[in-house]
């Protein structure tokens, strides 16, 4: 069931196939109909009590305005439907393109067919890049870097030898959103960024290598939309498929942590959330968040330095995975 369905949505042109994808920008309709999804409130948590334990990131929208939803037959599943202002997007955005893949994260990118200075600075070479041949091969060939313990992709374990900082933005992010979906132990230790030009894909899985399966996973989407397929315990059950979009929060917890996933399809999005500049025209700095670089923030009010980011969103999705590997900090 679960393959048919990824083979489905693979298809390049299935539009009526379409139709069966949860929209929760369309909440009314799937709501009626066939009662796909359901709006929930985070934790009954106010902001006042997180500001107690930790103050309020930049790049996010105030709690208050948060759209959360789970999905009648995903238990365990919440998507929060894009939280960030335009300029958080950025910020992740570009974090994940310029910075993230620098050594000593690794990246997929190997020795047969790059250079070591592409390896090491696939973004740097991507972006002074004129050939419009190698612009294409550089961009196309990134397809992810891990980051914090890593995971070792042959043997399907996290090599507790090969540990490297964890970003300290990316862990103040994904405790806050632990915080305020009511997952306070959760102490964030790999992560995984996705990055997926459009026509590519990735395979049903379970991501089970992690130690702690009692702790969520937290997965942040950004750019050109994904059709997402959640399916449950075995591949001969019928997954749901749902629209991630730029900016999406989606959290595995319970239940669903365990459950096949998989993303058959990426498509040209509707909109560019990460241009919509109204979306918090009048951002405080003020409360500015150490863990998270201000230089780079604030460069990214600036059109012509977001220019090649824009340029890569514009036919590409990024998607960063954080997990907890071990049942406490080590
Ligand atoms: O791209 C996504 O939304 C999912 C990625 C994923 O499942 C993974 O990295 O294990
Ligand atoms: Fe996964």
């Amino acid at each position: 069931m679960f393959k048919q369905t990824f083979k489905k949505f693979k298809k390049v042109n299935p539009l009526s196939d379409l139709q069966e994808v949860i929209d929760l920008d369309n909440y009314d309709a799937n709501n009626s109909t066939n009662g796909l999804c359901n709006i929930v409130n985070p934790k009954d948590i106010s902001e006042m009590d997180i500001r107690k334990s930790l103050d309020f990131p930049v790049g996010l929208q105030p709690l208050r305005m948060w759209r959360c939803y789970t999905l009648k037959k995903h238990p365990g599943l919440l998507i929060i439907r894009n939280p960030f202002t335009f300029r958080g997007q950025r910020y992740w955005i570009a974090r994940s393109l310029r910075d993230y893949p620098l050594p000593p994260n690794t990246v997929n990118l190997d020795a047969k067919h790059f250079s070591s200075k592409t390896i090491s600075d696939w973004w740097g070479e991507l972006h002074h890049c004129t050939n419009p041949n190698l612009v294409h091969r550089l961009k196309t060939a990134m397809r992810w870097t891990t980051l914090g313990y890593h995971h070792n992709w042959d043997t399907k374990v996290y090599d507790k030898t090969m540990h490297t900082p964890f970003p300290s933005d990316l862990c103040y992010l994904s405790k806050y959103f632990s915080l305020a979906l009511g997952f306070p132990n959760f102490i964030p230790q790999a992560a995984i960024v996705n990055y997926y030009p459009i026509g590519t894909s990735l395979n049903g899985h379970t991501d089970h290598s992690e130690i702690n399966h009692e702790a969520p996973l937290f997965s942040y989407s950004f750019g050109q939309t994904a059709i997402f397929l959640i399916g449950h315990g075995t591949l001969e059950e019928q997954p749901s498929a749902v629209y991630l979009r730029s900016g999406d929060v989606l959290v595995m917890s319970k239940e669903s942590r365990l459950c096949y996933h998989a993303v058959p399809r990426i498509m040209k999005a509707l909109e560019d959330p990460w241009n919509n500049l109204f979306t918090n025209p009048n951002e405080k700095l003020d409360t500015f968040n150490s863990s998270m670089n201000f230089e780079l923030y604030d460069q990214l009010n600036d059109e012509l330095f977001w220019m090649p980011f824009n340029r890569y969103v514009t036919d590409c999705r990024i998607n960063i995975n954080v997990r907890q590997v071990y049942s406490s900090d080590r």
